[in-house]
């Protein structure tokens, strides 16, 4: 069994955009799946602390729990018990309108697949966080179109999802999760579904993102290219963390 008093302790920082004390600090993490009255203990008072604009990458074999983690980092699910705070904010305390406004300001999502809306355009759908977020139409506007500038769409922002290739897919999804400009962005399998030359391109944003904008970034990948690129990597052990070179 992992040593639970030693797991991932809280970080220094290690890049220009680091500052000290953690972005995220969790202890305590309980997560059983009771399926079919056969519980699957998938996470287990596990610790995690991240770092402001730290790079992290959840990696190893299937079904060790890494996409049930990020999950519940990003908010999306809530641990059976345990202690989630996002720079001091008890997170698991905030009822489901509060989390969703949270999430909207604080945490970008991307997945392996897309999920934009496909009636709208890719400007519309970079602008959706924001006008949720109760931004003004044109401020959304000009954040959106800057972000997609950014990731070289400039010449896509009229295109539906449909009309746009998968690397340009995700490319939107990318710009989409950063418009609000979160303190942090989660990725699972962002590059799940590309190709080699659209995953460098991914991953290539992804870290000058990093840079340029500051956001931490914790992904949950395969790819031992993109798990390269990251400041610190981690594994799940018998429900907890491990931290490995
Ligand atoms: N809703 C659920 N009900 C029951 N069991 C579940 C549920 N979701 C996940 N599991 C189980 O929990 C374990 C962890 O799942 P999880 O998706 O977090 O793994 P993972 O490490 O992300 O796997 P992969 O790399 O294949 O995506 C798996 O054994 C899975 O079968």
């Amino acid at each position: 069994m992992a040593d639970r008093e030693n797991q991932v302790p809280a970080t220094t920082p290690r890049g220009p955009n680091e500052t000290a004390g953690p972005l995220i600090q969790a202890s305590g993490i309980n997560k059983t799946y009771n399926h079919r009255k056969s519980p699957i203990v998938v996470l287990d008072r596990l610790a995690f602390a991240l770092g402001f604009g730290e790079t992290l990458g959840i990696v190893g074999a299937s079904g060790i729990g890494k996409s049930t983690l990020l999950h519940i980092l990003g908010t999306l699910d809530r641990p059976d018990a345990g202690e989630l705070n996002y720079s001091g904010t008890d997170v698991l305390r905030l009822d489901d309108a509060q989390l969703a406004r949270f999430r909207n300001k604080t945490i970008g999502f991307v997945f392996q697949f897309h999920h934009l809306l496909p009636e709208f355009s890719a400007l519309e759908n970079t602008m959706m966080p924001a006008l949720v977020g109760g931004m003004d139409k044109k401020s959304a506007r000009e954040k959106a179109e800057s972000i997609l500038v950014r990731v070289g769409l400039e010449e896509r922002l009229s295109h539906r999802p449909n009309e746009l290739s998968g690397g340009e897919q995700q490319r939107v999804a990318l710009a989409r999760a950063l418009v609000q400009r979160p303190a942090i962005l989660l990725a699972d399998e962002p590059t799940g579904n590309l190709d080699r030359r659209n995953s460098d391109i991914i991953h290539t944003l992804l870290m000058e993102l990093n840079q340029e904008m500051g956001m931490a970034l914790v992904v949950v990948t395969h790819n031992m290219e993109l798990a390269a690129l990251v400041s610190r990597r981690v594994t799940i052990v018998n429900g907890a963390l491990q931290e490995f070179r």
